[in-house]
């Protein structure tokens, strides 16, 4: 085969040569697609960074960027989409935990805003007991405690040794009770009367010494006052002496018990009249804590004996009240029309009457002189002899009239709290009252409130119509009588007069009450006697002052004849630098002598305390005297007088006060003085829901209750004098039951800054006024505002009750929105009332609410029974598959409100006055046919 000679070069074919071509062609092709597509791959590798960077500068030409930049953004807009979705969740959850840590810090704030508060509490707590030790003198520095810590101690250790002291022997015996009961009077009246008989009473005597001293410390303080009255002024802590006087000896022991009885009885008292006492008994809760059978025997014994004495004691009381009863009944048998004390006046009015200005003038006329006439400043009080009135009123006296009353004792305080405090047993120590009208002005809020008090109080009064001498062109007579003033007067003031005489007349009317001038007035019984005066000029004060005298001595005769029993009341109570605080009495039957031991109503309970003096100012022309006061032993009624005691400072204005007599049981003239407080309790809502009411003294929340009560106004708690912070937390108990009564009308009473504090933050309103007018004004404002607010809020839950007709025919649209003509056949229907069908099988169907009513085109709220028919449109809910006519009901069938419980509730508590008594019967229908509960 190798020596084959080489093939000749085959000459190719025409054909053969073009399909050569044409394979090389193809290749050619092939090669440069390859070479175009790795190219391209190159190309948008590249792209990738130019297209990050707009900026390049290197762009290629617009068309084929175009083309080629297609994919390359969409993934950049993912990218950058993506890039954002993160930034935002990256700013929510900083502005998250922003938040979280805000929350935290304001927490740890509040907290520490609590605590910081409560150390605040705790720190006046504390600050007020260490104040009232002091006071008591039983406060002990540091250094003082801790050295009686280490008596105790060395007395402990002395005792474990063997050592015996027979009245600490004794002590053990009586542990219990002494802790509970030794207190400082005990000790004090053991060591008065004790007689050296046993070893015992030593150490006791020390204590006693002690407590004697104490007593010095605050005779000297006393003293001082006093000056060379000292002496006649009894020690503190009396009681023993003012028992002595009256208990015979043998009955000493007795009576010991008696007294730890009632310590212990005042104790329980205190506790449950005021909580934030509680501290000053924690002593007594010292007591051992392991009970041996010794003491347990000796409890039970004692609890016998309790009970022995609770019935002693109640007897006691039953008999002293009947010799109260008695000496009462006697003393009113003893009085004597010959015997007449002056009557007690009270000035009331509006604000800017003239009441201070006339008083001032009728007191001024007469005191100029250096109080001729005998004119005395008492405590309160004005007194004004029978000799001054009828110099005073001497130009009306050719009348022959005859002055029967010693004197007129004229209340200085004008105005209500005097008037509501000159109380006893819900009717007045006051005999007569002056009620001031500006007759400019006529009849203001003030003046028909104190009608009203007069009216409640029983209290006959006189009109003073003040101010007469600001009718224009009025000629001023000074102090003339008043027919004599009106004598002198131009027509045209005389005209003016009587048409706001008329006027006056007229608004008295529309009180219920008829008026009349006094000089016109014939009968007194019938007509209000208007006495035109001027404060100003003196007019008319004459005329005033014998109308006073005229309607006491004629018309009260019985009330007026001296009463030997005590009258006495509280009309203010006050600190008086040097004196401590002090209460300023009416005297109104009776006498009060120094050394008396008196019971009165406080805050905290009952107190029974020594008057220690009894005080007048000095007379006028005695000005320069050292002390402002003049002490006396003695003083009878009517008069106001200071009473200086112990233990006063929580007295309350407006309290009766009654003086312990002989044979008298101190607890039942306790009782007897606290059951004014005690019947005002019976104000409280039983049911516990109310607005609480805080007053100034017993006589204005008195008045204020009976006009809560008369308003229908439930109250729920009671309290007299400022408000605190407990009395915040008392009301705010409401506002879980009924948040609209958690509110404290506030008469007359400032409010801690404090409380007010605590009010804004818990919600509780205080409502402030000095006119119960005006607190009642404001009460009601904001009840219809909370009504209207909740009527507001409420009124898309309220289903009002209706049942309707289609009219025949009138089906105008029959599915979603139902469009028909309807009768209301019962009841009321309203834009949103839901409304159903109670179709064949008795199945309830809902059909939607009614969106819009109209009565020829024009749209209507309401439509009530007996309207004309009307057109409504009624729409499904989305969640409910909308209802047709002619499918799930009929044009016959009847369609109700869809009323439910819940609906039935609020319509009871918000709309209870917007349906008829008719539509209430509808709703019961309908809770039968829809079957609700
Ligand atoms: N022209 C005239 N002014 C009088 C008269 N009485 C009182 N005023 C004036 O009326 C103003 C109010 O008098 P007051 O005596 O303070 O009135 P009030 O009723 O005691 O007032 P309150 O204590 O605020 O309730 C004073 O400016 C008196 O001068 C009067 O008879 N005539």
């Amino acid at each position: 085969m190798d020596d084959e000679p080489p093939k000749p070069t085959k000459l190719k074919s025409k054909k053969e040569k073009e399909r050569e071509r044409k394979e090389r062609q193809k290749q050619a092709k092939k090669e440069k697609a390859k070479k175009e597509k790795a190219a391209s791959q190159n190309t948008s590798k590249a792209s990738t960074p130019e297209a990050s960077s707009p900026a390049s500068p290197a762009s290629p030409a617009p068309a084929a960027k175009s083309k080629r930049k297609g994919p390359p953004v969409a993934a950049l807009r993912a990218m950058i989409e993506k890039q954002k979705a993160m930034e935002e969740e990256r700013r929510r959850l900083e502005e998250e935990e922003r938040k979280r840590i805000e929350e935290e810090e304001r927490l740890i704030a509040e907290e520490e805003r609590k605590k910081e508060e409560a150390k605040q509490l705790k720190k006046e707590k504390e600050r007020l007991k260490k104040e009232k030790l002091k006071k008591e003198g039983k406060y002990l520095t540091k250094s003082q405690r801790e050295a009686q810590q280490r008596n105790k101690l060395k007395l402990q250790q002395m005792l474990e040794q063997g050592v015996t002291i027979a009245a600490f022997e004794k002590k053990d015996g009586e542990k219990k009770k002494k802790v509970v009961y030794g207190k400082r009077k005990k000790n004090n009246k053991k060591g008065q009367n004790s007689q050296p008989e046993s070893t015992e009473v030593s150490s006791k005597e020390e204590s006693v010494k002690e407590e004697v001293n104490k007593d010095d410390d605050v005779k000297d303080s006393w003293e001082d006052f006093l000056d060379d009255e000292a002496e006649v002024v009894p020690i503190p802590a009396p009681k023993k002496e003012v028992k002595d006087s009256w208990d015979d000896e043998s009955e000493e022991e007795e009576e010991e018990k008696e007294e730890e009885k009632k310590e212990e009885k005042k104790d329980e008292v205190k506790e449950s009249w005021d909580d934030e006492d509680e501290d000053e008994d924690e002593e007594p809760k010292e007591v051992p804590q392991k009970k041996s059978k010794d003491t347990k025997k000796q409890e039970e014994a004692e609890d016998e004996e309790d009970e022995e004495d609770e019935e002693a004691k109640q007897k006691r009381k039953e008999e002293s009240a009947q010799r109260r009863k008695k000496r009462m009944e006697d003393a009113l048998q003893a009085r004597s029309k010959n015997d007449l004390r002056s009557p007690i006046c009270v000035v009331l009015g509006h604000v800017d009457t003239g009441k201070t200005k006339l008083l001032d003038k009728i007191r001024q006329t007469n005191v100029q002189d250096g109080e001729a006439g005998g004119i005395t400043q008492q405590i309160g009080a004005t007194y004004f002899p029978m000799e001054s009135i009828k110099v005073k009123t001497a130009r009306l006296n050719s009348d022959g009239f005859e002055y029967k009353v010693p004197g007129l004792l004229v209340i200085d305080t004008p105005g209500h709290e005097s008037f509501t405090n000159l109380r006893s047993r819900g009717s007045s120590l006051c005999n007569i009252a002056v009620l001031v009208v500006d007759i400019m002005h006529g009849l203001e809020p003030q003046t028909i409130e104190s009608i009203g008090l007069l009216r409640q109080r029983k209290t006959p009064f006189v009109v003073a119509l003040n101010k007469i001498d600001r009718i224009y062109g009025w000629k001023a007579i000074p102090d003339a009588p008043i027919q004599e003033t009106l004598a002198q007067q131009p027509k045209h003031v005389i005209q003016e007069f009587e048409e706001r005489v008329q006027h006056t007349i007229t608004a008295f009317a529309e009180q219920g009450l008829n008026a009349v001038l006094s000089y016109n007035n014939k009968n007194f019984s019938k007509y209000v006697a208007l006495c035109p005066t001027s404060a100003h000029t003196g007019e008319g004060i004459p005329d005033l002052l014998r109308l006073l005298v005229k309607l006491t001595q004629e018309r009260m005769a019985n009330d007026l004849m001296y009463l030997s029993e005590l009258e006495c009341t509280v009309l203010e109570v006050k600190v008086i630098e040097g004196l401590g605080t002090t209460i300023d009495v009416i005297l109104s039957n009776g006498k009060l002598h120094e050394g008396d031991r008196i019971v009165l109503c406080g805050l905290n309970g009952p107190i029974a305390t020594n008057v220690r003096a009894l005080l007048t100012p000095q007379p006028m022309r005695e000005l320069r005297v050292k002390s402002a006061y003049v002490h006396h032993k003695e003083v009878k009624a009517a008069l106001g007088v200071k009473i200086v005691a112990q233990d006063l400072e929580k007295a309350i204005a407006g309290s009766r006060l009654l003086v312990v007599q002989p044979g008298d049981d101190e607890d039942d003239l306790k009782e007897e003085v606290m059951s004014d407080l005690v019947n005002l309790q019976s104000a409280i809502d039983k049911s516990g829901k109310g607005v609480c009411v805080q007053a100034s003294t017993l006589g204005s929340l008195e008045a204020l209750l009976e006009f809560l009560r008369e308003s229908k106004i439930p109250v729920s708690g009671i309290n007299i004098g400022p408000v605190h912070k407990k009395d915040i937390i008392r009301a705010s108990i409401m506002l879980e039951s009924q948040p609209e009564y958690a509110q404290i009308l506030a008469f007359d009473v400032k409010v801690d800054k404090d409380a007010q504090d605590l009010a804004d933050e818990m919600g509780v309103k205080i409502f402030k006024a000095d006119i119960i007018y005006h607190l009642f004004d404001q009460f009601t404002k904001y009840m219809e505002e909370i009504t209207e607010t909740r009527r507001r809020d409420q009124a898309p839950s309220a289903v009002f009750p209706c049942m309707l007709r289609i009219v025949p025919g009138c089906v105008f649209n029959k599915r979603n929105p139902i469009v028909i003509g309807v009768d209301v056949i019962e009841g009321q229907l309203r834009i949103g009332t839901p409304l159903c069908v109670v179709n064949a099988e008795n199945q309830i169907v809902p059909i939607g609410k009614v969106i819009g009513i109209e009565l020829n085109h024009k749209a209507k709220e309401v439509c009530k029974k007996g309207d004309p028919a009307v057109a409504i449109k009624i729409e499904s809910p989305v969640y409910e598959t909308p209802k047709m006519i002619g499918r799930h009901f009929f044009e016959k069938d009847t369609l109700y409100s869809r009323i439910t419980r819940a609906s039935i509730d609020i319509l009871k508590s918000t709309f209870r006055n917007d349906l008829s008594r008719e539509e209430w019967a509808l709703v019961i229908q309908l809770k039968k046919i829809l079957k609700v509960d």
